[in-house]
């Protein structure tokens, strides 16, 4: 699905490419210039980080992108039939147990009482919730309401998945297994996975394309292959290459913090 401000049209995105900003801007009623000038493609099944200084715009691209909020310039193309998001809040309804929160999404959409409850189940399992079905949010740890949150996203087998800094707020232990646990959906899944972090070491582990955003107004001024094969070992954060690529990264980064 294509979409421009004035004229929505509905075609696939130029190149074969999943995911196409076109020199696109977005501009806040207040006159807050997040996006400017922003171009950006993505093939379908890669995985892409988008790391930049705070408040650059990295929310802003995937809000745009999935629809969540209209750009003001250029043009964008993503196909959101079947769109995965992670907030960096789990966002999870309190008042519904695991199983029924897992099943959320599918319940918006129709699904019939026992496929959503077979796929929840399912989804739960793969993200190791198993046990806690019955459960309310309240009784679960940070990582566990994100596990959550991954499997009522992975429930509608999404072709695009976008993650706006779900892990920020988990201990390092926790993050790194999400991290595995992320790059395991992803091979098994084959989505095409856009990835907001702070952190170079997670976008360099899990991603195949990092790309590093300006300061607001939000472009992107580097792109960086991640030339890494799947699976991906934890180990690897300790091999030379890594240490090399995140080296550049993180100078592209500086780069952009300093104009
Ligand atoms: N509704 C809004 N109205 C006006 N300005 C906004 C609005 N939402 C966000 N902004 C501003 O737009 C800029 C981009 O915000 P955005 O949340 O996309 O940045 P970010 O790069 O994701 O930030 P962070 O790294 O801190 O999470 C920020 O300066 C923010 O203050």
């Amino acid at each position: 699905m294509s979409s421009s401000p004035q004229t929505p049209m509905e075609a696939p995105a130029p190149g074969g490419n999943a995911i196409v900003f076109d020199n696109v801007s977005m501009t806040f009623p207040d006159g807050t210039e997040g996006l400017k000038g922003t171009d950006l493609a993505i093939r379908p099944g890669e995985f892409v980080s988008v790391v930049g200084p705070s408040g650059c715009g990295k929310s802003t691209l995937l809000k745009v992108a999935s629809g969540l909020v209209r750009h003001t310039g250029g043009e964008v193309w993503v196909d959101r039939a079947q769109l995965g998001y992670t907030f960096q809040d789990a966002t999870l309804l309190p008042w519904r147990k695991v199983i029924d929160n897992v099943a959320l999404l599918m319940e918006l959409r129709g699904y019939p009482a026992a496929e959503r409850r077979r796929i929840a189940q399912e989804k739960i399992e793969l993200v190791g919730l198993k046990g806690f079905e019955n459960s309310y949010p309240q009784r679960l740890s940070g990582g566990m309401k994100m596990r959550a949150s991954l499997a009522r996203s992975l429930a509608l087998n999404p072709a695009v998945f976008m993650f706006d800094e779900p892990f920020g707020a988990l201990d390092e232990i926790t993050r790194e297994r999400l991290n595995d646990e992320v790059i395991e959906f992803y091979t098994r899944e084959g989505f095409t996975g856009i990835f907001i972090t702070h952190s170079i070491p997670e976008a360099v582990y899990m991603s195949s394309k990092v790309v590093v955003m300006s300061a607001r107004p939000g472009r992107i001024v580097a792109q960086f292959d991640i030339p890494f094969a799947y699976p991906r070992h934890p180990d690897l954060r300790y091999e030379p290459e890594f240490s090399k690529l995140s080296g550049e990264v993180s100078k592209a980064l500086r780069a952009a913090i300093e104009g």
